[in-house]
């Protein structure tokens, strides 16, 4: 698939599974804002895709996306750059149950506004060309653990405010499709802060909880998430769909019930 002038901004693409969609988009030939608060990671990541994109595919901006005003330096910079934008993956997440105001932060709010602000450079309402959005949710919003209730409630969050925003945007005519994907558990650095009393503060004592989960279901790798993202930015009949990826269903859509009286 070629996306060959198109522009895209991932969030929290320097490392784990933003950094796998990041290195596809470049593969098709899109041009790639990586947005991450990790300066070292991002440097090295941005090093890296350089020698094996060619220089000019890709640019690094260091951003804590739950800085409002960096988020949205991070929008004008991409444009700024590249001219235009086409694609926003809101991606950057942490799990932190100690801090769990931050988690709320970073988790949820920093979605909602990379989304008003991605609305803003690429809806018809602004006068823009359209284009499409994925926010990043979790299969913890459907199968949880006391392990992480914060981090639940966040990515519970991500999915009804994705679904709602992709109804605003066919009936008021954005002419952007705004999907979210759901993994389960990806080989990724998050995901060994399970043991962490750091990250997990009291509910640390539950790790065995979310191990014996860990075992059951497998440990994707992040190249498989790259991949449904794909499919979510190229299925132009894809609006509002919330994406699940397992090891055992592999890539499928979650369905929902037609509400009754
Ligand atoms: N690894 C897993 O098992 C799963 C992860 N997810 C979700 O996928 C997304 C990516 O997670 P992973 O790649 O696993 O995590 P990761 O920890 O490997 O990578 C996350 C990236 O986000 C960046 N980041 C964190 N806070 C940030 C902030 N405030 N501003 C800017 N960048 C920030 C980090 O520096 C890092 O580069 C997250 O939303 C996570 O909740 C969902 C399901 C499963
Ligand atoms: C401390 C841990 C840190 C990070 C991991 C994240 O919390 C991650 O977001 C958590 C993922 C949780 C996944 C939970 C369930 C996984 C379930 C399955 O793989 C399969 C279950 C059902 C498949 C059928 C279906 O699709 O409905």
């Amino acid at each position: 698939m070629s996306l060959n002038g198109k522009v895209a901004l991932v969030t929290g693409g320097a490392q784990g599974i933003g950094r796998a969609v990041v290195q596809s988009l470049l593969q098709s030939s899109a041009k790639v804002a990586v947005v991450d608060l990790n300066k070292t990671c991002g440097e090295e990541s941005k090093a890296q895709l350089d020698a094996e994109f060619g220089e000019g595919n890709c640019n690094f901006i260091p951003c804590d996306v739950s800085n409002g005003d960096a988020l949205r330096d991070a929008f004008q910079r991409t444009v700024e750059q590249f001219g235009r934008l086409d694609i926003v993956i809101n991606n950057a997440g942490i799990n932190n149950e100690k801090n769990w105001e931050k988690t709320i932060q970073v988790n949820l709010t920093s979605v909602i506004k990379g989304t008003y602000l991605a609305l803003e450079h690429m809806s018809k309402e602004y006068g823009k060309e359209g284009g499409t959005i994925i926010n990043v949710s979790s299969m913890a919003a459907f199968l949880h653990s006391p392990h992480q209730p914060v981090y639940t409630a966040t990515k519970h969050g991500v999915i009804g405010f994705t679904r709602a925003m992709a109804d605003a945007s066919s009936q008021g005519d954005y002419g952007v499709r705004i999907n979210v994907l759901c993994p389960a558990f990806v080989d990724t650095p998050l995901l060994h802060s399970v043991e962490h009393e750091d990250n997990m503060g009291k509910f640390v004592k539950f790790k065995d909880d979310f191990k014996r989960s860990m075992n059951k279901f497998g440990v994707l790798q992040p190249a498989l998430i790259a991949e449904g993202m794909m499919r979510l930015i190229v299925d132009s009949t894809l609006n509002g769909a919330v994406m699940k990826i397992t090891c055992s269903k592999g890539i499928h859509f979650h369905t929902y019930e037609p509400m009754s009286a």
